[in-house]
């Protein structure tokens, strides 16, 4: 038996509609609960960071329902949220960090209370509390920052930890490291990010959180600039609303009235031929910024990855495949693997095969 296989890791998932929580022993993940957060439910709350007392309280029941009487918790790990750029790895909690995520220095998002809980959980256990592959994991070439305007620079914010997860996966079935590949990865959920993976290393990838890339369920994508100045200056006094049309209520749900796509999947089903066209335009999109990153990696690709909750629709991935198989082998990696990366990363922390990184602005 190898000493990690007695531990207990905890593991903390905080996102924009749910928490997701996980007990792991050694590799083992013992429960694996997923509490989702209504809209309503949410509003109560004027900020991210005023949700913390709420989802630590859940948290708190989770470890008091799972974890067996006699053990202890020997780490906790939450997910990376909105930070100073950063390489990947796996990072401890310290002071700096918490700071820019309670002060929100770099934005706002769920999962900038991964952190901020996990170390509020640990400090009274007397154990380490870390993160793993944020979101703003930045591996970007030079030449891809530049937006065309010089006020304005494009940035690595995306799903660092479940592309990197899936693309090792992927390479796995290929039968290589992620490091000897070039792969294409998709994360297809709420937000959807594609990110250009050269060598393990993500060179370029379309910023999921702030008006980039191909719309999603929940957010509107890359919009055309002139046309977005003009509604901007309609919407001047509710900076909120507008801002809300990019994250949160653009997309899919903009046209549909819904971000669920089983849901969308149903009344395609049903004959509802706005749907159909709506989830078609998304595929779409998809498979435009795939192709694009065909001239980011010279051409030289691997594979192609599709990850997250749609990847489980074998509808959307027939039509990205028909799209960008001439690319390369399409490889689905249904849902996302984030609850196991974390456990992984902090188990390879404590018995010290992984670098435990310290986080600086
Ligand atoms: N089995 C499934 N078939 C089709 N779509 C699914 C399935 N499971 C989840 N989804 C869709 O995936 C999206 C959420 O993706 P997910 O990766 O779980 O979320 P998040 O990005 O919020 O972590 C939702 O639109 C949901 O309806
Ligand atoms: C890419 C930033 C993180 C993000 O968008 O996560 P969700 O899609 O889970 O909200």
């Amino acid at each position: 038996m190898r000493a990690s296989d007695s531990i207990f890791v905890l593991v903390i998932n905080p996102g924009s509609t749910s928490t997701k929580l996980a007990l792991f022993h050694g590799e083992t993940c013992l429960q694996n609960y997923t509490i989702r957060h209504s809209a309503e439910e949410l509003r109560r709350f004027s900020s991210v960071a005023g949700q913390k007392n709420y989802r630590k309280e859940l948290t708190e029941t989770f470890i008091s329902d799972t974890l067996p009487k006699d053990a202890e918790l020997a780490a906790v790990i939450g997910r990376g949220g909105l930070l100073a750029p950063l390489e990947s790895g796996v990072y401890s909690v310290n002071s700096s960090m918490l700071e820019d995520l309670e002060s929100a220095r770099w934005g706002e998002h769920a999962s900038n209370l991964g952190a901020i809980l996990a170390e509020e959980i640990a400090r009274p256990r007397g154990i380490p509390s870390y993160i793993a592959d944020p979101v703003v994991v930045d591996e970007m070439l030079d030449e891809a920052r530049f937006s065309g305007c010089p006020e304005i620079q494009r940035v690595s914010i995306f799903h660092a930890l479940n592309q990197k997860s899936a693309a090792r996966k992927a390479a796995a079935r290929l039968g290589k490291s992620y490091e000897e590949l070039n792969l294409i990865v998709a994360h297809l959920g709420g937000g959807i990010s594609v990110g250009a993976h050269r060598r393990g290393r993500v060179i370029d990838v379309n910023n999921a959180l702030d008006g980039d890339g191909p719309f999603s369920p929940e957010r509107s994508g890359g919009l055309p600039a002139g046309q977005l100045v003009s509604l901007a200056l309609e919407y001047r006094d509710r900076e909120k609303e507008i801002r809300k049309k990019i994250v949160g209520q653009g997309g899919m749900v903009a046209y549909l009235g819904t971000n669920d796509l089983q849901a969308a999947l149903e009344r395609i089903n049903a004959g509802d031929t706005k749907a159909e066209a709506v989830v078609r335009a998304m595929a779409y999109q998809v498979a435009k910024e795939i192709a694009s990153h065909g001239a980011t990696l010279k051409g030289r690709i691997d594979g192609i990855v599709l990850t997250g909750g749609i990847a489980c629709s074998g509808y959307v991935t027939d039509l990205i495949r028909e799209r960008v198989s001439y690319l390369a082998p399409v490889l689905v990696i249904e849902g996302e693997r984030e609850m196991e990366a974390l456990a992984e990363n902090a188990l390879g922390a404590l018995n010290r095969t992984r670098t435990i990184k310290e986080y600086r602005r």
